[in-house]
């Protein structure tokens, strides 16, 4: 088997109805302070935003249409919920070959991220039922 491994945890995704909502939440709530503005990727169906902490991210995460990958989880849990966990790897492409090796479903093709890199996700049925989103580390981190 190769050497390949899951590297830092990047962000924990919460899927949530309304993002202006929940980041007031995240402000009135627990006092964060460094939250960025919230913004459409279309191609990923979400409306995204993140709430940054000093070790991690969560990634607000609202449906943009009925198309939405998290529409049928929202459904399932109206009021939102813990969504995905993401990990950085070194190599998205290394990252797919070696998750479909060892077994795992990875749902679609490498797609641009929110964070401007290559990201992928494996089945929650591969993981305990969690979501895992692979990113690749974006270039001048760790
Ligand atoms: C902001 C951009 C990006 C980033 O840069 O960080 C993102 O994070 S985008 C995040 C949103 N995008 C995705 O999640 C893409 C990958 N997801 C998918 O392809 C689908 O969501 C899914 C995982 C295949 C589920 O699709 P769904 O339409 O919900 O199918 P089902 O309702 O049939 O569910 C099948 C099965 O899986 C369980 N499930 C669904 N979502 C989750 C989840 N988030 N965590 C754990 N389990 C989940 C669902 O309950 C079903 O289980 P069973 O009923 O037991 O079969
Ligand atoms: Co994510």
């Amino acid at each position: 088997m190769s050497e390949f491994k899951i590297g830092p945890l990047n962000h924990v995704g919460v899927a949530v109805p309304n993002i202006e909502q929940a980041c007031e939440t995240y402000r009135s709530l627990y006092g964060a302070t460094d939250i960025t503005t919230p913004f459409d990727m279309p191609e990923q169906g979400v409306k995204v935003c993140f709430v940054n902490l000093p070790n991690s991210q969560i990634e607000l995460i609202e449906p943009l249409s009925e198309a939405s990958p998290i529409a049928n989880f929202l459904k399932k849990n109206p009021a939102g919920g813990q969504h995905h966990v993401c990990f950085e790897v070194a190599d998205i492409n290394e990252a797919v070959t070696e998750m479909e090796k060892r077994g795992a479903t990875v749902l679609g093709k490498p797609r641009i991220g929110a964070h401007g890199t290559m990201i992928i996700f494996v089945h929650p049925k591969n993981s305990n039922g969690v979501l895992v989103e692979l990113m690749e580390t974006p270039k001048g981190h760790h």
